[in-house]
């Protein structure tokens, strides 16, 4: 992870000494993890510790922030680590923020769809949102809290009320999507998973996550029912581990490692760094729902681009129209429950 991290932030070589820390040159950038003190929280924390395009970092989370905080703080990389706890310390987490990470909230025991997570994550996201339009109104944020696909129309919606919102400022995060997608192409189709390329579409629950493996590269022949079975396999990826955790929660490990990429991901767009490319559920016209994820060109103001679905098979294209009723329920829900609330 440590060498690939280094390879990763050595495309930003302006910034980097050779032995891969930060220069003076590179911009100071306060990147702040909202929930710091749980599953994905804590190796996400140690993840962006180790991304040299960070200059602070603040870890808040209702509570366990400190011990967090003082154990990360001892790696002798370049950001300063700070602990906040409780409503009272938000503030001072969040001003000067850059890039918020929000994996605050409940996860999925087995049994349980991502949408049974809205009764809790909901006002949790919303509260968060409230704060950030108070204290760090030009933040770029990163909603990992499920379900990502009522999340985000939530903290839209928040932002919208407090005058400060800016779509091209919030992302939901579906890296973990387009992680998976590549790991189980490249186990199926025998290529080097660090060549893989898949864009993953949709939304971030279910059928409403499609991967477009017509468009994976390298390419491969692979049938029609090994390319449905991997589509299947994506879709259910998040399930797959809240099962095998058997109660103890969902992903944490490699939703950490998915959060980090697409944080450094917003931070190389926020430095200038060109042509840095990601899927993201954001504010979209690229069909008829208001949000949806596709690839998204990342830059100084966070979304310079949120590209076109490219051509689709006949497969994704069935899977495009019927995934568009759940999203629109969902966006619809959360929309709904932020204005309600
Ligand atoms: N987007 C994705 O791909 C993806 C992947 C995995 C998990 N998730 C979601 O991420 C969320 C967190 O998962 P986890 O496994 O880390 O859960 P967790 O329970 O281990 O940790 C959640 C943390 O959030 C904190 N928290 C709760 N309310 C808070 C508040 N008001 N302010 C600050 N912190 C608060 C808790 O104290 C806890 O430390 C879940 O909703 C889960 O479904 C999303
Ligand atoms: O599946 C979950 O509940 C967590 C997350 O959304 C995932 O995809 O792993």
């Amino acid at each position: 992870m440590l060498r690939s991290i280094a390879r990763r932030t050595s495309t930003t070589g302006a910034y980097l000494t050779r032995r891969g820390f930060a220069s003076e040159s590179a911009p100071d950038r306060k990147v702040a993890i909202l929930g710091a003190a749980g599953g994905i929280g804590q190796p996400l924390s140690l993840l962006m510790k180790l991304n040299p395009l960070v200059s602070q970092l603040s870890l808040y989370d209702i509570a366990g922030t400190p011990g967090v905080a003082a154990d990360v703080s001892h790696i002798n990389t370049r950001s300063q680590v700070s602990g906040f706890a409780g409503d009272e310390q938000l503030r001072q987490a969040l001003e000067g923020a850059d890039v918020v990470i929000i994996p605050a909230g409940v996860p999925r025991k087995p049994g349980m769809t991502r949408d049974d997570l809205f009764n809790i994550n909901a006002g949790i996201v919303k509260s968060l949102c409230t704060a950030i339009a108070k204290y760090c109104p030009h933040a770029l944020v990163n909603m990992i809290s499920n379900p990502v696909n009522s999340t985000v129309p939530i903290a839209a919606e928040v932002f919208k009320k407090a005058g400060t919102y800016d779509e091209k400022r919030l992302f939901g995060v579906t890296t973990l999507d387009v992680v998976r997608a590549k790991t189980f192409y490249a186990g199926k189709a025998k290529v080097n998973v660090a060549d893989v390329i898949v864009p993953v579409v949709g939304g971030h629950a279910g059928i409403t996550i499609l991967p477009l493996f017509s468009q994976a590269t390298p390419k491969a022949n692979l049938g029609d029912e090994e390319i449905e079975a991997l589509t299947k396999r994506t879709q259910d990826g998040g399930t797959e581990v809240v099962e095998a955790k058997a109660g103890k929660g969902s992903a944490t490990l490699s939703m950490a490692y998915a959060g980090a990429i697409f944080a450094d991901a917003c931070l190389k767009g926020l430095n200038g760094v060109p042509d840095v490319v990601e899927c993201s559920f954001v504010q979209s016209t690229v069909t008829d729902l208001p949000f949806f994820a596709s690839k998204v060109r990342l830059g100084k103001n966070g979304v310079e681009e949120v590209l076109g679905l490219g051509p689709l098979s006949d497969f994704e294209k069935q899977g495009l129209e019927a995934l568009k009723p759940e999203l629109k329920s969902s966006i619809e829900k959360g929309i709904k429950f932020a204005n309600d609330n």
